[in-house]
C-alpha cells in the first residue's frame, strides 16, 4: 500500500491540537504512521511544524486590539498556593494591576541577599548586534537569579506563575536590580520589537516577551517610582509589593502604552526583582 505523503485539513489540525497537548513527538510520528503515512515525511512534517510554533506570532498591523486579560486580577486578591495576594489598583487598557504583599518583608530580604553577591552593571540588548551592552540609559546593577538550588527562588517562581497565570516554564529568571542614589532606567518596552535584527535570537528562546511582574524589596525613601509616561501613572515602590503589566495580545500586537521606566532614585536606594514571561517556554 502506498504511504501518504499529503496531509488533510483535519489531520493537519490534529497535528496542532496533539502539539498544544504536548504530545511527545515519537507519539505523534508514531499515530501518523500507524494511519499510513510514510515515517520520513511524518517525522519531516512534525519537525517543521514545531519549528514554526515556535516562532513568534507575526505581528497584526493597526491599532492594538484588547482582549480578556491574562491575570484574573477582577476580585480583591489572587489566591496562590502559599500566600494570598491583594490586588489594590487595576486598569484595563491597558491591563496594568498594583498588587500588595506579593513577597514577605523576609522574602524580599533574602532575595536581596542571593542578588547581592552577583550583580553585574546593568545592559540592555543592542537591537542592531543582539549583544548585551551597557548603557547610561540604565545606571543600575542587576543579576539573573537562577532557581535550579534554591528552594526559596523556586517557591517564588511557582508563586509569581500563579499570579501572573502563566506556566512556570514561560518566565525568564528572576532578575534583580539595585538603583543607587541618581540611578534610573529611562522608559522602555519590555517586549522586543521584532523589526530590530538583533532580537531575533533571544526571540528564539520562547517568542515574544508578554508580560512583566516588577515586584519591589525595599522602600525607597524618595522618588525611584516605576513611571508610566504614556498613562500618566507612577507606582511607589513599597517592599513586597508589585506592579504588573500586559502588552501582547493573542494576534501577536505590541502595546506601545505599556511604556514605563525607573524614575532616577533621590534618596536612599531602590531594589526591585523583575519577571519577564515568554509566549513560550523559555530555553
Ligand atoms: O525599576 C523599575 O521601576 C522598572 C524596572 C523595569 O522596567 C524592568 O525591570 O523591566
Ligand atoms: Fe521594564
Amino acid at each position: 500500500m502506498n504511504k501518504y505523503t499529503r496531509m488533510s485539513e483535519e489531520w493537519d489540525r490534529w497535528l496542532d491540537a496533539s502539539l498544544d497537548k504536548g504530545c511527545r513527538t515519537q507519539d505523534i510520528v508514531a499515530a501518523m504512521v500507524a494511519a499510513h503515512y510514510d515515517t520520513a515525511y511524518a517525522e519531516r512534517t512534525v519537525a517543521e511544524r514545531q519549528a514554526r510554533r515556535s516562532q513568534p506570532a507575526p505581528v497584526v498591523a493597526g491599532p492594538y486590539r484588547y482582549g480578556a486579560p491574562t491575570i484574573r486580577h477582577r476580585n480583591n486578591t489572587i489566591a496562590t498556593a502559599d500566600r494570598t495576594v491583594r490586588v489594590t489598583m487595576r486598569i484595563e487598557q491597558p491591563v496594568v494591576a498594583v498588587l500588595d504583599d506579593v513577597f514577605s518583608p523576609e522574602e524580599c530580604d533574602a532575595v536581596v541577599a542571593l542578588a547581592r553577591a552577583r550583580l553585574q552593571p546593568s545592559a540592555t540588548l543592542s537591537p542592531t548586534t543582539g549583544e548585551n551592552q551597557v548603557k547610561e540609559h540604565r545606571t543600575s546593577q542587576g543579576a539573573f537569579l537562577d532557581d535550579s538550588d534554591e528552594p526559596l527562588l523556586q517557591r517564588l517562581n511557582r508563586r509569581i506563575a500563579e499570579i501572573m497565570n502563566q506556566p512556570v516554564e514561560n518566565g525568564e529568571a528572576l532578575h534583580v536590580l539595585h538603583y543607587g542614589v541618581g540611578a534610573e532606567y529611562k522608559p522602555h518596552h519590555d517586549y522586543f520589537d521584532p523589526s530590530n535584527t538583533g532580537f531575533a535570537a533571544t526571540l528564539k528562546r520562547g517568542g515574544q516577551r508578554v508580560a512583566t511582574l516588577i515586584i519591589y524589596l525595599n522602600d525607597v525613601e524618595e522618588a525611584g517610582d516605576t513611571v508610566f509616561p504614556k498613562l500618566g501613572l507612577s507606582i511607589v515602590p513599597r517592599k513586597g509589593s508589585a506592579v504588573y503589566f500586559e502588552y501582547v495580545n493573542e494576534a501577536g500586537q505590541l502595546d506601545e502604552a505599556s511604556l514605563h521606566g525607573g524614575a532616577p532614585v533621590e534618596r536612599g536606594e531602590k531594589w526591585v526583582a523583575t519577571k519577564w514571561v515568554r509566549q513560550g517556554v523559555f530555553k
